[in-house]
């Protein structure tokens, strides 16, 4: 959307700089206006004018006396320079060619208001190359020259002027009679000196309709060009041919609308062509150069010469009713009547004003105020223009559309016919088949996509697991070291700093522990101490038991089991109890296998959290080992003294251990379950205590004391 000076809010259809959408137009676009200020002339500064138009710096706005008018450019004076026009204006128009877009660049002012020295229709290959056209010429072929890979083009001129009302062709080698009537001027000076030449000639030029509504000139002549000098040529001789003329306000001045009306045509190549591109697409850019308006007292025209001021006018008019028709917002609305076919000059240029085109109209003025009233007319109406909306559209060739759609049908059928030679589909199945199959290819697509991201899921998985199973060997790798006996110090390379340390100073710790036991239970029960084996290896059987306790292989004296003094029951209840026990301590093997592995991870614990709560631990323990001391010292010393005391006596002294034991169980329950909270997860050096404890009682051999080793035993068990 663009704002216009006007207020007016106008829907562009592409204002991008390549000039074109590739689209159809669905929205208006308003006619482009341009006002073109050309300096004061010698011959208006010796009559002493003086510049009656002042600019707004910065905006496309001119004033002129109490009048205030926006464009969408203003060039010349302190606006753009005049060469700008070609990029601000035209430039877009020609790319708008290439895809297709009809464009029209209109000069319109009073009579030496510069349109020809604007447009460049004054164009000569050794002399005059400025302007508008010989731009847009050069740009053609450039572009021409970039595209030719995709496309062939080819490219043709008319040039064509409205002479009192008659369509002459100005490239017509062979003229009409019509064509030479005029030999004012300085026409047909490059063909035999100031006349056209005679002969046979065509049928006059005639406007046509064409069935979509289109405007064209049948019988004129149409020169393919292949190159800038050849195009450049045909608006050299065309421009030649053009009747101009002598007036007081122009020494040439033009006596007739000329058009200089260039086709392009482009085929896209096979290989180049894709969906939505266009196969063949032809569009005209009509480069106009109206005769000024002029009036008869100032011109000092008289005979032809005011004639001609007359038809000029006329046609001049016509224009402007058609632009005051167009530029009507109620008249637009209504659908009123536009008097195109008033003239010619307004038939010719149908398309452009109101029509498919996309057009800019390039007001040309003086700025002496000796034409202010002229310049005010001439700004009026380029201001009326803006209301203008055209409709640009893609020029299609319906012919070649018709020959695509026949060429798609022809492959159809072919197809069909294939398969109905070989038996098979028809063409609806075809069809289903080719759906199914694009259908097909697209869940392929996807299918792809998601196997592509699984895979990434996949190997991150599968590296997290190498990692995991390298982490898991090491472990066990350290743990079978360990088992094998080996010491920290051994496994330092592989235990990791201060973990590695505080577990190397508690397994010591724990060692000597279980070694004050073990000697607390020696030197607690003397007499049995010499009866059973004392392994060398104390320690191992914890060791074992740390490792994998196979209690079924443990050197227990079976005689610990026994009442003392009844040898008679001893075989039959050892193998009974140690039965129990084995079966008892195989399940618990089991379990602490599990925890095993559980130990890994508590491994990984925090080392400051552990060592709190091993030396809260050891802390219990040494207070247990104390009062288990205290304990032992008491026991021994009843011992000896029941020891010399008759065997009736015995059974009292049993009673008493009984009672102590009692005494004694609620604080090892105690102790037990601390210690299970404790060693929840260090279950192997808890059965290893508990073991020991175990033991204790084992080797305390009596009947009452056994009785508390099956307790420790099942507590030992519940722990696990
Ligand atoms: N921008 C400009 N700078 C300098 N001179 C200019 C400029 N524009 C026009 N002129 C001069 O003004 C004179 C009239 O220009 P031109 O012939 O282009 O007017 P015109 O509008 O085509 O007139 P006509 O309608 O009579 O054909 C010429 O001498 C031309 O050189």
């Amino acid at each position: 959307m663009t704002k216009r000076g006007n207020g007016d809010d106008v829907v562009s259809v592409d204002e991008e700089e390549n000039g074109g959408s590739e689209k159809e137009a669905t929205t208006t676009q308003a006619v482009q206006v341009a006002v073109n200020i050309r300096p004061l002339i010698a011959m208006e500064r010796v009559q002493g004018c003086s510049d009656c138009i002042a600019i707004v710096p910065g905006e496309p706005q001119v004033q002129i006396g109490h009048h205030s008018f926006t464009f969408d450019y203003v060039f010349g004076s302190s606006a753009l320079p005049l060469d700008s026009i070609f990029d601000k204006c035209v430039k877009p128009l020609v790319e708008g060619l290439f895809h297709g877009y009809n464009a029209t660049v209109l000069a319109y002012g009073q009579t030496g208001s510069g349109k020809t020295y604007t447009m460049g229709t004054g164009y000569t290959v050794r002399g005059n190359t400025e302007g508008v056209i010989s731009q847009v010429m050069e740009t053609i072929f450039n572009r021409v020259e970039t595209l030719k890979q995709e496309a062939d083009f080819q490219l043709q001129v008319s040039f064509i002027e409205i002479l009192k009302e008659e369509v002459h062709d100005l490239l017509d080698l062979n003229p009409s009679p019509a064509d030479y009537g005029y030999m004012g001027g300085t026409m047909g000076s490059a063909f035999g000196g100031g006349m056209k030449v005679v002969g046979t000639g065509k049928p006059p030029i005639q406007i046509r309709e064409t069935i979509s509504g289109g405007i064209t000139l049948s019988g004129v002549t149409e020169v393919n060009v292949k190159s800038l000098e050849e195009m450049a040529s045909c608006l050299e001789r065309g421009s030649l041919c053009r009747a101009t003329g002598s007036t007081n306000m122009n020494s040439q001045s033009s006596r007739s609308h000329a058009i200089f009306t260039i086709t392009l045509e482009q085929r896209r190549k096979w290989d180049k062509l894709d969906d939505c591109g266009e196969e063949y697409l032809c569009a005209k850019l009509h480069l106009v150069d109206l005769a000024g308006s002029e009036r008869a007292k100032r011109t000092g025209s008289d005979g032809a010469r005011f004639k001609e001021g007359v038809h000029i006018n006329k046609g001049l008019l016509a224009l402007g009713n058609v632009i005051s028709a167009l530029g009507d917002d109620k008249k637009r609305r209504d659908g009123g009547h536009v008097p195109y076919r008033d003239s010619k000059l307004t038939r010719l240029l149908q398309d452009s004003l109101g029509g498919n085109s996309r057009t800019v109209m390039i007001a040309c003025v003086s700025p002496a105020d000796s034409n202010t009233e002229e310049t005010l007319n001439t700004l009026k109406y380029a201001n009326r223009a803006r209301n203008i909306q055209n409709k640009p559209m893609v020029n299609r060739d319906p012919m070649a559309a018709e020959m695509q759609q026949m060429r798609q049908q022809l492959e159809l059928m072919q197809a069909e016919l294939l398969c109905a030679r070989a038996g098979g589909p028809s063409s609806t199945e075809v069809q289903v088949m080719k759906q199914k199959i694009a259908w097909l290819e697209a869940s392929n697509m996807d299918l792809r996509k998601e196997l592509v991201e699984a895979r990434g899921q996949l190997e991150s998985l599968a590296q997290t697991a190498v990692h995991s199973q390298v982490e898991r060997d090491k472990l066990k790798l350290k743990l079978e070291k360990l088992r094998a006996g080996k010491t920290f110090e051994e496994l330092d390379g592989d235990v990791d700093g201060q973990t590695g340390s505080l577990l190397k100073d508690y397994v010591t710790r724990i060692q000597e522990l279980e070694c004050e036991l073990l000697q607390i239970q020696n030197s607690r029960f003397p007499s049995i101490q010499s009866s059973r084996p004392v392994s060398s290896h104390s320690s191992d059987s914890f060791g074992d038991s740390a490792s994998g306790l196979d209690f079924e292989t443990t050197h227990v004296d079976r005689r610990v089991f026994l009442p003392a003094g009844d040898p008679s029951g001893e075989t039959e209840t050892v193998v009974v109890a140690k039965e129990n026990l084995c079966k008892q301590l195989r399940e618990l093997t089991i379990r602490l296998q599990k925890k095993e592995a559980e130990m890994k991870i508590f491994q990984s614990f925090d080392p400051v959290y552990l060592r709190l709560q091993y030396e809260r631990k050891l802390e219990e323990l040494e207070e247990e080992k104390q009062s288990l001391q205290g304990e032992r010292d008491r026991l021994i010393a009843n011992l000896e003294t029941l020891a010399n005391a008759a065997d009736g006596s015995m059974q009292m002294i049993q009673q008493t251990h009984m009672q102590k034991w009692k005494q004694l169980e609620p604080h090892i329950q105690s102790d037990h379950k601390k210690f299970s909270r404790h060693y929840g997860r260090k279950q192997i050096t808890a059965a290893c205590l508990l073991t020991g404890l175990l033991q204790i009682s084992v080797a305390l051999s009596s009947p009452l004391l056994s009785l508390g080793a099956d307790r420790l035993e099942k507590e030992a068990g519940e722990l696990v």
